[in-house]
């Protein structure tokens, strides 16, 4: 489907006057949900931004199909074309600002209601909007989300008095680009040969200094180059900033919650500058990776993982909010550590932790209802715990525990058919699972949830969970009530060999499985006994999963894993490793088996649907699109998932999925003028277009000055 706004400006003089043609080809067409509030044109209508050195002018439609609007859902192509006189002083309204004004134009909107009841919605995504500031002068200069540097036209630095505060010279975004990309280059050069930790923290250190100074610049060159700047501003360089980040500490981002600030959390909400917030991540710093408490130092999570949202899903970086909720650390060397900057008191526990949260989160709800609010990187104990607390009353959901289980099913549906056999068999695959956490329950939980649909039995599975103590079993004391859902009955396990704790290599030598997945955070712990074990695996494609971040706790090395457990085996890690070169010359292909491929597509799914709830559902429609990404080719090649290149692209059919199920459950209110009529009638195509709609890109929007 076509569904496109083309706007030309036939000619452009200093002065007066312009022709503007505006051609909609086969744009969609709905009934107008809210008569009273007349019409739209694409999502640019819906921001309510107005331009106060723009006049409205006269803009006729002509050509418009009689009928236009009669049915629920139409396609119509029509041009509007007018020629507009007025004071066009300024020479840097070029092209972009002029399309947006034409698609705001309340002339037409006024016109359209005038003939008809109707909206139309048209694609406008690459049509950037003025953006109104607040501020002026240095103040600008010295904000991320407004600077430009020396990117700033004359006439803008006139309008916004940066006129003498910066060199003369206007250097074009793509020029800045170019030096930014040359310095980081260069700064590869100047480092080669050094030890890795000093030379991930450079490369962090150099987009870091970019993003607190101009963000337009930093998500361009992140999107632009995601592969190979993930692993700096994600895993695995996070984790090494999260653990250095009281040394590494220069500007305040995101807000800091503390137990010093209960009873104020609802008025500390409006410190925050932006109006909008659409996306939250939050942490309390408990269990930071696989590295453990790190206290108000776990921040660079939510900061990292809101670059991902950026990036991937085209959240805009203006609406986005990291939140550290310092409750204590129970990590004796921070607490001695004199300059550490968190609290130095031991984690609070019980109802006076979780009170705390409460506060925050209806202090979150009550400033921004509509933001969706990611848990992420809370220990174990307070991960279950809070997702059933908040899950049914706050859009809401846990990456660890939700967005892991949808990667790793992805995952697992995968390997099935690398192993050449038809979906339905995940029935009988057995999968041990290392890390009876967060993680490790959440795969196991969907895992159960896939193969009870799919036998449409009560399922019993060859599913074994492994914890620090070993095979977890029905005869174990004190199973956490989360885990013993999949702790095997003894009878079975003594069946083939294996009791109550009986260790991993023990249980991948009786068990043979198809898929060995670490979740566990402990480095190494698939050593070689246990990948030569995998060896003979009843699988002829036998996986491995070391999912653990950063690269040092992941259970095995990629290298390792082709090495000791064969050639043909299918690889995926939580942080990036090379692909393998194998003996044959070929290459063993290295997936990165991370949420990071689901998470933003969740956020934005739901944030687009307007869903006040994340359900089950929706999370399994995120997983099942993710599976079904890849060709039965790239399967057969080891690929379980997309290249991270194409990310924004998968976040999108995600995100459509998520939507989509979010109208089958009745759950999707609309967003702006999109309603949930219209989203009930969008196709699956048009729920994609819709979603990619709605992705912020990087490109400088002339500012506009507003008191
Ligand atoms: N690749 C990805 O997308 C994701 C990876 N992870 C990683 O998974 C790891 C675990 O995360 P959570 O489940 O949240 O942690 P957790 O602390 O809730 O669970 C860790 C589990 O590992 C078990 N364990 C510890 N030592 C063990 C040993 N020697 N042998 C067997 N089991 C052992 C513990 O008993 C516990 O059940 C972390 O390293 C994290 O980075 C977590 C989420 C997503
Ligand atoms: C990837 C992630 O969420 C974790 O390792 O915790
Ligand atoms: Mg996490």
């Amino acid at each position: 489907m076509i569904n496109q706004l083309n706007v030309r400006m036939i000619e452009e003089f200093r002065y007066l006057p312009y022709e503007i043609e505006v051609t909609f080809e086969r744009a969609h067409v709905f009934p107008t949900r809210q008569k009273d509030k007349g019409y739209h044109i694409g999502q640019s209508i819906n921001h309510s931004l107005t331009c106060p050195e723009f006049d409205s002018f006269p803009f006729v439609p002509h050509s418009l199909p009689a009928n236009l609007g009669q049915s629920s859902l139409e396609q119509a192509s029509f041009n509007c074309k007018t020629t507009v006189g007025y004071r066009p002083i300024r020479t840097d309204y070029h092209g972009d600002m002029w399309r947006k004004t034409v698609t705001r134009s309340a002339a037409v909107v006024e016109n359209l209601r005038k003939s008809r009841s109707f909206s139309i919605a048209a694609s406008t995504s690459s049509i950037p909007g003025p953006c109104i500031v607040h501020k002026r002068g240095a103040d600008i200069l010295h904000d991320p989300w407004f600077n430009k540097d020396t990117g700033f036209p004359l006439t803008e630095r006139d309008r916004l008095g940066l006129r003498g505060l910066l060199p003369p010279r206007v250097i074009s975004f793509e020029q800045q680009y170019d030096r930014f990309m040359e310095s980081y280059r260069s700064l590869e050069k100047n480092t080669e040969g050094q030890p890795d930790s000093v030379v991930s923290l450079a490369k962090w250190r150099i987009l870091n200094r970019l993003h607190d100074r101009n963000e337009t610049l930093y998500y361009k060159v992140l999107i632009d180059n995601i592969k190979d700047f993930a692993p700096v501003i994600y895993t695995p360089t996070v984790g090494l900033v999260c653990q250095n980040y009281s040394g590494l500490f220069r500007r305040p981002r995101g807000m800091y919650f503390s137990a010093k600030d209960r009873g104020e959390m609802m008025s500390m909400i409006y410190n925050w500058p932006a109006h909008e917030v659409d996306m939250v991540v939050l942490t309390d710093g408990s269990r930071i990776l696989g590295l453990g408490d790190l206290g108000v130092q776990g921040i660079g999570i939510p900061i990292g993982k809101l670059d991902m949202y950026v990036a991937a899903a085209g959240i805009n970086p203006q609406r986005v909010l990291p939140i550290m909720l310092d409750v204590g650390t129970n990590n004796q060397k921070l607490l001695e550590d004199p300059l550490y900057l968190g609290l130095r008191e031991q984690r609070l526990e019980g109802e006076e932790y979780i009170s705390i949260v409460d506060e925050l989160m209806e202090a979150l709800h009550a400033r921004w209802p509509k933001a969706v609010i990611q848990f992420e990187d809370f220990q174990f104990k307070w991960a279950f715990e809070t997702l059933q607390r908040y899950r049914k009353k706050f859009c809401m959901f846990n990456d660890d525990i939700q967005g892991t289980a949808g990667v790793a099913l992805a995952g697992l549906l995968g390997t099935v058919r690398a192993q050449s056999r038809p979906l339905s068999d995940f029935v009988d695959q057995k999968i041990v699972v290392v890390g009876a956490g967060s993680a490790g329950l959440g795969v196991l939980k969907m895992a159960y949830e896939a193969v009870g649909r799919m036998s449409g039995t009560t399922p019993n599975p060859q599913f074994f969970l492994i914890d620090k103590d070993g095979l977890i079993t029905k005869e174990r004391s004190g199973v956490d009530p989360a885990a013993s859902p999949f702790a095997k009955s003894i009878g079975e396990v003594q069946s083939i060999g294996l009791q109550e704790g009986s260790d991993l290599l023990e249980v991948v030598k009786k068990v043979k499985p198809h898929v060995l997945v670490g979740l566990s955070g402990v480095g190494g712990i698939f050593n070689e006994q246990v990948l030569k074990a995998m060896r003979d695996s009843d699988s002829p494609r036998p996986a491995i999963f070391a999912m653990s971040n950063p690269t040092n706790n992941a259970e095995c090395t990629a290298a390792d894993a082709f090495k000791h457990a064969g050639d043909n085996i299918v690889f995926g890690s939580g942080s990036p490793f090379q692909n393998v070169v194998l003996g044959s010359g070929k290459s063993g292909h290295v997936n990165q088996a991370n949420n990071m491929y689901l998470f933003p597509g969740i956020g934005l799914g739901a944030l687009v649907s307007g869903a006040h709830l994340i359900t089950d559902g929706m999370m399994h429609a995120a997983s099942t699109c993710l599976a079904s990404y890849i060709t039965d080719e790239e399967i057969q090649q080891g690929i379980l998932y997309p290249s991270i290149n194409s990310i924004r692209k998968i976040t999108a059919e995600v995100g459509a999925a998520v939507l989509r199920a979010a109208v089958s459950e009745d759950l999707a209110e609309g967003r702006g003028e999109v309603g949930p009529k219209e989203l009930a009638h969008m196709s699956k195509e048009e729920s994609v277009e819709y979603v990619k709609r709605n992705m912020w890109y990087p490109v400088y929007s002339p500012l506009v000055h507003e008191k």
